[in-house]
């Protein structure tokens, strides 16, 4: 990484795990790094002492567009400060680690404006795949992934020709119902489904680890991030998440990047990619520790959301926003105890049904089907 003046990093989310997570990095990183604005949904608190720890010149909370309560004096309000956030001429990097697809339009704005956008914010690549990799195109934008799998395909890819790239095979966790049998999972609670084996997440993805729809969200990433046609990306369970993921080349050689399950690292990478820092924090690696490695066949009849984004996935057009707006409702109705785990799956089946075909193309499009996508699980689901 060339020395010179501090990099200036917008982050949308910073109150969340990955934007806190963000944050310790890049105070050990201030010789090189500047945080330049902070935004966050509704958490005011916390936004506050992370706005008086970093002196960010913007600050926006995005969930007070009514400009009512917590907001302080000179902070952005409402949707438009992600927009506001990832535009600034400050920022040369924009970490979207917001949640959900919410993200979507401050990522084609910092792409558009020609910025390296971090990106944590997968939802975003699974809505709108195409329309993002072309505003990165003409717009002179640069997407680097955060998500552990896609920082490790990155770095085992190391700048080689898709054509070398025989297979990606990314790794899951299993979540915690790895080893539950199906009737058990019909009893599964909210509490259960939080108890991740391996990572500590926000609860949005939390809950999809549980249910598989995180690694279909991910293998519509993968796709869209590296061009690799979803017949060459598979999927394998990994209980230990030390593997981050494996790519096949050509040739039958098979490279793995692996590390302790910490996003500090492929947070950072996303950062100074292709470069490499060091004073990182970044424990030790202790195979010996961290083993045995294993690893399983998916268990997809028992986790059907998985095969359900994949196919949505191979069908394109607004099928894959469908796959995410249904699994955004259904989880937020299953975080407010009002659905139980398995009818996550039967909610986004039920939408891709009657939604699968709905035209993609454009932002608007693909908003259309993301807004009916919603509405059909509310109304055949949120009893
Ligand atoms: N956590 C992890 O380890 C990983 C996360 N990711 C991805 O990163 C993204 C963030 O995940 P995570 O940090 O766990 O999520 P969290 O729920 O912990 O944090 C989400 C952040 O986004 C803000 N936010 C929520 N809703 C909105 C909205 N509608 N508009 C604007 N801002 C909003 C929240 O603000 P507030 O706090 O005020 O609600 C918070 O700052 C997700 O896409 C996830 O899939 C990917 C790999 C690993
Ligand atoms: C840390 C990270 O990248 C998460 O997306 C992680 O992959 C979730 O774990 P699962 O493998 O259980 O989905
Ligand atoms: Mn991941």
């Amino acid at each position: 990484m060339t020395d010179g003046a501090p990099r200036g990093v917008a982050i949308l989310g910073s109150t969340g795990s990955i934007g806190t997570t963000a944050l310790r990095v890049l105070e050990r990183q201030a010789s090189r790094f500047r945080v330049v604005a902070l935004t966050a949904h509704r958490n005011a608190a916390l936004l506050a002492e992370q706005a008086a720890r970093f002196a960010p010149g913007y600050v926006g909370l995005v969930g007070n567009g009514g400009g009512s309560v917590g907001a302080a004096a000179g902070w952005g309000c409402g949707t438009d400060c992600l927009v506001e956030a990832a535009t600034r001429a400050d920022a040369d990097i924009v970490l979207n680690s917001v949640v959900g697809a919410a993200g979507l339009d401050a990522t084609l704005a910092a792409l558009s404006a020609g910025k390296r956008v971090a990106l944590a914010n997968k939802e975003t690549l699974v809505v709108a795949g195409e329309l993002v990799n072309a505003t990165a195109r003409t717009g002179g934008g640069e997407l680097v992934p955060v998500d552990s799998e896609h920082s490790a395909i990155l770095q085992c890819i190391a700048g080689r020709p898709q054509h070398e790239v025989r297979r990606l095979v990314l790794t899951a966790s299993g979540g915690p119902f790895r080893t539950w049998s199906r009737e058990r999972l019909e009893r599964a609670t909210l509490a259960d489904a939080l108890q991740h084996p391996t990572w500590s997440m926000g609860r949005k993805i939390t809950v999809d680890s549980a249910t598989l729809a995180n690694k279909a969200l991910e293998v519509i990433e993968a796709h869209f991030l590296f061009g690799i046609p979803y017949e060459r990306i598979e999927v394998v369970v990994h209980p230990q998440s030390v593997v981050h993921s494996f790519v096949e080349f050509v040739d039958g050689s098979v490279l793995a990047q692996m590390g302790v399950p910490s996003m500090e690292l492929p947070v950072l990478y996303a950062l100074t990619h292709p470069d490499r820092v060091s004073d990182t924090g970044v424990p030790p690696f202790d195979p010996v520790e961290l083993g045995p490695l294993t690893f399983e066949r998916v268990r997809g009849d028992d986790f059907p959301a998985l095969g359900l984004g994949m196919a949505a996935g191979r069908t394109g057009g607004a099928a894959p926003a469908v796959f995410n707006a249904a699994n955004e409702q259904a989880v937020a109705l299953f975080l407010d105890g009002r659905i139980g785990l398995l009818d996550i799956p039967r909610a986004i089946e039920d939408a891709l049904g009657r939604l699968a075909g709905a035209p993609g193309g454009t932002r608007e499009a693909l908003l259309d089907a993301d807004a009916a996508a919603r509405r059909v699980v509310l109304e055949r689901h949120g009893r």
